[in-house]
């Protein structure tokens, strides 16, 4: 027996249910082995004072009562004996077995695994262990693994304890490198996957796990690295030389000073586009700390050396307002916008301007990675809320130029864990610091019941020239209710409001410039109130606007309200939020709470995770966080910063034979894709 041969070989499996194991992913007896339990089954005994109501436990001890069966009608049917373990005598009952009885002997020892009834002391069986001559600790765990139709548990622990009994854990190979084996007293690879499917006792399944986390972790950082090593060393990028100069003459015509960490990422980013070297870089800010800005500046850079920068962004009302900005600051350029709202004539003339260089930057949506766009010279792209954007999407974006430099910005913190494990074969910058001047947003959560409270106050705070976003509750599954939704609460505002305050409506379905036409009327501050679904939430910038009322505010996830809530406390006015919710999970109530106390995104971020998990957070699926069969990414963190420090050092170390030998292997077996 081999590690490659084919699970249909292996006794008792056969082609048929092959198919099965193959949905699970196993294929060779090596994947067989490598298809690791979920959860154990804990058959170790237990002393009956330790158990919780309710709770499922084996028992042992000595049969005192002889069994006995009770019918009830033809089927039904229990049987009931009494056992001892030390001064306890505990009940035992089993449904619908009578046939146990034969098992069941006075004064012999047995053990059962059960449902515990505190109350009645009494276990319900579920499973009788003929355990008389075992000791007690011997009892042990079964492995419990996740299944598809048609493959019985029992069937695939019969499979794997064949393979085991046969040697093949033997014929495993160690793959990690001796010094590190060595340095965290990891099990060898072998003992670790025999003891993942049938551990002796808890603590060698404990240490077993720790390898075997340790081991997934720690190759999918090689990997990282290696991708990032390639970005540097193989393929050359652009080099865009400009002057400094001229980029510091245009910061200084700028209204406010850069902050230290602006100034510092805008340094990074800088150095990087004049390197000969491929730029993969990450620009993380909390909301408002002003990437907008850094980025902008160094798409100027790219300009000034005669290449062309484009930005990608989720949304159109944030292209528009992009677009707006980037003439303001740069009225010496050629800016075009490209969404797929353009009339034909229009963007056959904005396609021939790009074509042919006449454009100098370039802001859109999805529409600038269409097959259709040819660009003459793009040096930078930069995306906007990259999260938005899936892997691919990026790929695209920079195979339309030669390797072009590539900036990703996000708003939405990334709680470190996940930086180093999506984004850990970037470079990344970090804006730590808001703005002079910006005071703390007030938050606050009501009931509904409160709502008319919260109006009388808006009320006097628009007659003092206050600006209020109302964002209507959010249905995800439809967009004809969410719609519904804001209707709803634009004409109940309007009623309550009368004529005096000006309020204003914004949601998806409505055409381009209308849009457009809303929000430019809302910065000129001739609309008061603005009621909008969730179309507001990223990157749109009105620092007049103080006020963000948010509608059953318990529907959103907590990155989607920090977003939101960033739409206020822009500029240097005091700033509030309002949640109106009427939670019902306690999940629900939590997230009001937390909003209530932090205002700090990335302390948010690290709470979002822990509740939600990785798999949900920001979309996270899509933006190539793997999913791991072993290593959770929460729980292991510290196991993910040990394994990508020694992944970085193994790089550096490159020339060491075993470390060559290791990258040769991980460049073998290739990256991601
Ligand atoms: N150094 C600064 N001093 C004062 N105001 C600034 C500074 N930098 C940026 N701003 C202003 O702060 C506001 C927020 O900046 P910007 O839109 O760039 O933030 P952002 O980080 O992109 O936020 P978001 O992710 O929420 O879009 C803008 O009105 C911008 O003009």
């Amino acid at each position: 027996m081999n590690l490659e041969d084919n699970i249909q070989f292996l006794v008792g499996v056969g082609p048929k249910s092959a198919e099965n194991f193959n949905k699970l992913g196993i294929f060779t007896l090596q994947d067989l082995l490598l298809y690791f339990p979920f959860r154990y089954e804990d058959f170790a005994s237990r002393s009956v004072f330790d158990l919780l109501d309710g709770e499922k436990a084996t028992i042992s001890g000595t049969v005192v009562t002889p069994a006995n069966v009770q019918y009830f009608g033809a089927r039904k049917n229990r049987l009931t004996f009494k056992i001892k373990q030390g001064e306890a005598v505990v009940g035992i009952s089993f449904f619908n077995q009578p046939y146990l009885a034969d098992r069941v002997e006075v004064g012999k020892e047995i053990a059962v695994y059960g449902k515990w009834e505190l109350k009645k002391q009494q276990l319900i069986g579920l499973k009788m262990i003929v355990s008389t001559d075992k000791n007690e600790n011997e009892l042990g765990y079964e492995p419990v693994y996740h299944l598809v139709a048609g493959l019985k548990q029992a069937a695939l622990v019969k499979a794997i304890q064949q393979v085991i009994e046969e040697g093949l854990c033997e014929q495993l190979k160690e793959n990690l490198p001796d010094s590190l084996m060595k340095k965290y007293r990891l099990m060898r690879r072998n003992a670790a996957v025999r003891a993942m499917h049938f551990p002796k006792d808890m603590n060698e399944h404990k240490q077993a796990l720790r390898r075997v986390k340790f081991e997934e972790l720690f190759f999918f950082q090689m990997k990282l690295q290696a991708l990032k090593n390639k970005e540097k060393t193989g393929k050359t990028g652009v080099q865009i030389n400009f002057k400094d100069s001229e980029v510091s003459e245009k910061r200084a015509t700028l209204p406010y000073e850069l902050t230290q960490a602006q100034l510092s990422a805008l340094t990074e980013i800088l150095s990087d586009m004049k390197s000969p070297f491929h730029m993969n870089r990450l620009l993380q800010g909390d909301v408002g700390s002003g990437k907008t800005i850094v980025a902008s500046l160094a798409m100027y850079a790219a300009c000034l050396a005669n290449y062309q920068a484009a930005i990608m962004v989720p949304t159109e009302i944030l292209a528009r307002q992009h677009v707006t900005n980037l003439r303001q600051l740069f009225p010496e350029l050629n800016i075009a916008l490209l969404v797929s709202g353009l009339k034909v004539a229009q963007k056959r003339q904005v396609l021939e301007d790009i074509e042919k260089g006449r454009t100098h930057m370039i802001v859109g949506t999805h529409a600038l990675i269409q097959s259709d766009v040819e660009y003459y010279r793009l040096g930078l792209v930069v995306t906007d809320e990259q999260h938005r954007f899936g892997v691919n999407q990026r790929k695209r974006f920079r195979e339309k130029g030669q390797n072009p430099d590539v900036l990703m910005m996000t708003a939405t913190p990334i709680p470190r864990t996940l930086a180093i494990t999506a984004f850990g074969d970037m470079e990344v910058s970090v804006i730590d610091e808001l703005p002079k001047g910006r005071q703390p947003i007030t938050t606050r959560w009501v009931k509904h019941e409160q709502f008319s409270e919260v109006l009388k106050w808006i009320k006097s705070e628009c007659e003092q020239n206050a600006q209020v976003y109302f964002i209507s509750p959010l249905i995800e599954e439809s967009e004809v209710l969410d719609l519904k939704n804001a209707v709803a609460l634009y004409e109940e505002l309007t009623s309550y409001f009368g004529s005096s305050v000006h309020i204003g409506l914004l949601h998806g379905k409505m055409k381009t410039d209308e849009k457009d036409h809303v929000m430019q009327e809302f910065k000129a501050q001739k609309i008061d109130i603005l009621v909008s679904t969730t179309v507001i939430e990223v990157g749109v910038d009105v620092p007049n606007a103080t006020i963000m009322v948010i509608m059953d505010a318990d529907r959103f996830g907590l990155s989607q309200l920090h977003q939101l809530r960033g739409r206020v406390g822009r500029g240097s006015k005091k700033s509030y939020t309002i949640l109106v919710a009427n939670p019902k999970s306690d999940s629900a109530k939590q997230r009001m709470k937390i909003m209530t106390q932090t205002q700090n995104g990335f302390k948010l971020a690290e709470e979002d995770l822990k509740m939600r998990g990785s798999g949900e957070i920001f979309g996270v699926r899509q933006s190539g966080i793997p999913e791991f069969s072993v290593a959770d990414l929460v729980v292991d963190y510290n196991i993910l910063e040990v394994a990508r420090k020694e992944a970085i050092e193994i790089f550096k170390t490159a020339d060491q034979p075993e470390h060559k030998k290791l990258i040769a292997q991980i460049e073998i077996e290739g990256g991601f894709d």
